[in-house]
C-alpha cells in the first residue's frame, strides 16, 4: 500500500533503475519540511519556502524530461491561512516570484500550467501572477503542471456535492443517474481528465499524513513516503519514488 523510503540511503546518491514504460502518469507531492529544513541550518522559514521554489522548478523539469502527464502540487492549503502573517505574506509573492523567472522554461519544456483551489481569496497580485502564467502556457500541450493553492479536498468535496445537488434541483439530472463519474466531473481534478487520479502520491520529510489532499482521487493510487525534506528532493530522489512505484503489484482491489 505505501512505502518509507531512504531508511538507508537519505540522500539517494545512487540513481535508481526505472522502466521508461511505466512512468505514472500523474504524480502529485505533499512538498513538507520545508520550515524544518531551515531550522536545521539555523534560517528563518521563508528561506526554506524560497529554498522550496527551487526545488519546484528542478523537479517539474525532472517530471517532463521522465514522461510523467501530470505533476500536481500541493503549495498551499486551507489551513495554511492559520500561519504567522509575514509567512503568509512571503507564500503569497512565490507564485509571482515562480513566474517572474520561469514562464520561459515552462513553455521551452512545453509544459502547461493549471491551478485549482479557491484562488479568488488569493491576493490580487497572486491571482493576476497564476492567470498570466495559464495564459502564458495555455497552447502547451505537455506535462501539466497542476499546483493546489488555497486548496483542501473536503471543501473541494462540499463544492462538488452542491454542485451536483444544483444539477438535481434544475432537473438537469436524476438522482439514480449520479455515479462515480459524476463525482469525478464536479471536483477540482476534473479539467485533468483522464489522468484525474494520481496514479502515486510522494509526501516528504517523513510525515505520513494525507492531510486533506485528494482524498477522493487517492482511492488507488501507490502512496510513498520519504523522509528527504523538499528543499533536498532532486531528480534522483524522484527516479527512487517512482522506482518504488514500479515495485508494486497494483491490484486496483483485485486479486
Ligand atoms: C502560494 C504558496 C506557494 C508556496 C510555494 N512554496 C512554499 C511551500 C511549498 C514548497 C514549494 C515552495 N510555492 N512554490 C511554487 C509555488 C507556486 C504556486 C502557484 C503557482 F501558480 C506557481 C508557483 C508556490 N506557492
Amino acid at each position: 500500500m505505501f512505502a518509507f523510503l531512504n531508511k538507508n540511503d537519505p540522500a539517494e546518491t545512487t540513481t535508481p533503475a526505472i522502466d521508461p514504460q511505466r512512468i505514472p502518469a500523474h504524480v502529485a507531492i505533499i512538498m513538507d519540511g520545508n520550515g524544518r529544513w531551515a531550522k536545521a541550518r539555523h534560517l528563518p522559514r521563508i528561506a526554506g519556502h524560497k529554498e522550496g521554489m527551487n526545488t519546484v522548478k528542478k523537479v517539474t523539469i525532472a517530471a517532463s524530461d521522465l514522461g510523467v502527464k501530470v505533476l500536481t502540487l500541493y503549495a498551499f492549503s486551507t489551513e495554511n491561512w492559520k500561519r504567522p502573517t509575514d509567512e503568509v505574506n512571503y507564500l503569497m509573492q512565490l507564485p509571482v516570484s515562480f513566474f517572474d523567472t520561469f514562464v520561459p522554461d515552462l513553455v521551452k519544456n512545453n509544459v502547461q500550467v493549471q491551478v485549482m483551489g479557491y484562488t479568488d481569496k488569493l491576493p490580487a497580485k497572486t491571482q493576476k501572477a497564476v492567470n498570466d502564467a495559464i495564459a502564458d502556457t495555455k497552447d502547451c500541450d505537455g506535462m501539466i503542471l497542476n499546483f493546489a493553492l488555497n486548496y483542501g479536498s473536503r471543501s473541494e468535496i462540499v463544492s462538488g456535492i452542491q454542485a451536483i445537488a444544483a444539477q438535481v434541483q434544475a432537473g438537469e439530472l436524476a438522482v439514480t443517474d449520479i455515479d462515480e463519474a459524476t463525482v469525478d466531473q464536479a471536483l477540482m481534478t476534473a479539467p485533468l481528465a483522464p489522468y484525474h487520479d494520481p496514479d502515486l502520491l510522494i509526501r516528504t520529510s517523513g510525515e505520513e499524513r494525507i492531510s486533506n489532499f485528494l482524498l477522493w482521487q487517492i482511492a488507488y493510487s501507490e502512496l510513498v513516503f520519504t523522509d528527504v525534506k523538499w528543499p533536498d528532493f532532486t531528480a534522483t530522489t524522484l527516479k527512487a519514488c517512482i522506482a518504488d512505484y514500479q515495485s508494486r503489484d497494483r491490484r486496483f482491489g483485485g486479486l
